[in-house]
């Protein structure tokens, strides 16, 4: 990810295309001292986003006097799955709760506290009794141990219930609506399944590591001579531990072809190839990185193979890039150089080594350009889905004289898609570079009526709304953070008639909405919006990842003073 300035919007002076682009500049306040209301975001933050289980959600007096040692093994079973999904289980007679990782519902349990956490506790999993309800086998070899996927060998049909009861709980004890406000179906609608289960991610990043990591059950097959370095996903937990990946299920079949022709060759000797090491800060290969498109003519993929490195030695990658020229969807190699110490993926420099410098992709009809670093969503088929349902939930008119205030916009895809029906989009984000991005897009699909501003949505002041006409329609989609009280109290004074409110993260989604229906209580400010309808989209199965569009509507009694 681009750097994230540590000011307020600045002027972006690229003016590449003949639109209308306005770069404007709104002040943000520079006092950041906590304030009573970033002190309640804060507070409120953390418990949304830890999930802390509040005192209504089963906890009895009883389980307060009790709590398990650390280090104290415990046999349980796991009762759902909560937020990050983890298995929420209680101890008999006491009720006390514990999160364990890796245990599904109706999985009986050995496991052992490892610590303490507000009023539960955490435990890891020693050995399974009992399987859970729902078990089917995981097609991926290595399911039981890679971060990525750890509900693989749960039923799609139990995952999906989860994830729903998991956002329904999260409205009831974080977000504090009633039954009867949910109207469960109605106001809460049922979750949209994704139909592709496997191969749906366009971007996956492996690392090359010096250290590969063997998960415990395989150790006793670890034979003497194996290999020490791995190109793989870091292994849960561990910076500097990399698990040895020969292809990934959830990315598509010719990025699995490349991943598999770089392991075949990456480790020769006459290669002159390292691994980089997190610790010593020596080595030459960081990540591979490989991105999924399409020709937008023929509809066929292309592929982009990215590679990060520690310096720029072209010819030291040449032979590996011959090794899969072979591959017909390969279309772009590309080299980030980072020689910083950070291992992250968006470098310094970037280079062409063969092709295109970006590929493309299309969504609601539109063509986007995606380059190495720029943001695109991540299963471009649900993306397709998630859009439709922003779109409904807008509701433009179509007559051309609505303004949409495109919030967290990134590379700008959700304004540009309601562009077509709006009399004027703007869009606000943080990272510069998904700025310039959301301009090109713009130009790629002759839309001129939308503007796009850099600027952290954190730090806005009350001049915040002063240099774009009041809209008619907020979209606002942060990051798993949600929204900063400061934006929220922007949103409870401007009076918007519709907010769609797009989450990846239903724990601050649900503390955002009861803010915004509820007021934010501490600070006598009353809340102003109904909640419509609330859509949670499962965009990444077999993964504790939900998302939600949820349609807010300014309350009738509201508009008064506004
Ligand atoms: C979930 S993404 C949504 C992107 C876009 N709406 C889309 O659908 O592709 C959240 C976006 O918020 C941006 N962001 C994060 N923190 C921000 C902040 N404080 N101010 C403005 N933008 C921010 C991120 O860079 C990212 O592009």
């Amino acid at each position: 990810m681009a750097s994230i300035p540590s000011h307020g919007l600045r002027h972006l002076s690229t003016t590449r295309c003949s639109f209308q682009f306005h770069f404007h500049k709104f002040r943000s306040s520079t006092s950041l001292a906590a304030s009573p209301s970033s002190t309640t975001s804060h507070d409120d933050s953390q418990r949304a986003e830890q999930h802390d289980p509040p005192s209504s959600n089963g906890f009895s007096s009883k389980s307060q006097s009790y709590f398990p040692k650390r280090g104290q093994t415990l046999e349980l079973v796991c009762e759902s799955l909560a937020f990050k999904g983890k298995g929420l289980c209680k101890v008999s007679d006491t009720g006390f709760v514990v999160m364990c990782d890796r245990v599904l519902p109706g999985e009986r349990f050995v496991g052992r506290v490892t610590r303490r956490k507000g009023n539960y506790a955490e435990v890891t999993k020693l050995e399974t009794l009992s399987p859970h309800w729902d078990l089917v086998d995981a097609p991926c070899e290595y399911a039981s141990y890679c971060g990525g996927c750890k509900t693989q060998n749960l039923s799609y049909e139990a995952q999906l219930r989860y994830k729903e009861q998991q956002v329904h709980e999260l409205l009831t004890h974080v977000g504090k609506f009633s039954q009867k406000e949910l109207e469960f179906h109605i106001v809460m609608k049922p979750i949209v399944p994704c139909e592709i289960q496997f191969h749906y991610r366009n971007k996956m990043e492996f690392s090359f590591g010096s250290k590969r990591w063997v998960p415990k059950d395989a150790l006793k097959e670890k034979q003497e001579g194996d290999e020490i370095n791995a190109l793989g996903l870091h292994a849960p937990g561990f910076f500097d531990k990399v698990l040895n990946v020969d292809k990934c299920l959830l990315q598509s079949g010719p990025a699995n072809q490349v991943l598999a022709s770089v392991q075949e060759c990456w480790r020769d000797p006459l290669l002159g190839l390292s691994p980089y090491d997190v610790h010593s800060h020596k080595g030459f290969l960081k990540h591979l990185m490989l991105r999924t498109g399409r020709d937008v003519n023929t509809g066929l993929p292309e592929l982009m193979v990215n590679f990060v490195t520690s310096s720029y030695k072209p010819e030291l990658l040449m032979p590996l890039v011959e090794k899969f020229s072979d591959i017909p969807e390969v279309v772009s190699v590309v080299n980030n150089i980072n020689s910083s110490v950070g291992n992250t993926s968006v470098g310094e420099e970037e280079h062409v080594l063969y092709g295109k410098s970006s590929i493309r992709e299309s969504l609601r009809g539109l063509t986007f350009q995606i380059s190495a670093n720029s943001f695109f969503q991540t299963n471009t088929h649900q993306a397709e889905v998630l859009y439709r349902l922003i779109e409904e939930c807008a509701g433009l008119k179509g007559d051309g004289s609505e303004i949409v205030l495109d919030l967290f916009c990134g590379t700008g895809t959700i304004g540009l898609t309601l562009a077509k029906r709006a009399r004027h989009v703007y869009g606000y984000e943080v990272v510069p570079q998904a700025i310039k991005d959301a301009c090109l897009n713009a130009e790629l699909n002759s839309i001129c009526n939308a503007t796009f501003v850099q600027g952290d949505l954190n730090k806005i002041d009350q001049n915040f709304g002063n240099n774009f006409p009041k809209p008619d329609i907020i979209i606002s989609d942060p990051n798993r953070p949600g929204m900063h009280m400061k934006l929220i109290k922007f949103l409870l004074k401007i009076k918007t008639p519709r907010i769609v409110y797009v989450s990846c993260n239903p724990a601050t989604c649900a503390r955002d909405l009861d803010y915004l229906c509820h007021g934010v209580v501490e600070e006598g400010i009353k809340g102003c919006y109904t909640l419509k309808s609330l859509q949670p989209v499962d965009m990444f199965p077999h993964t504790p990842h939900i998302e939600c569009v949820c349609l807010l509507e300014l309350t009738p009694d509201s508009q008064m003073g506004s």
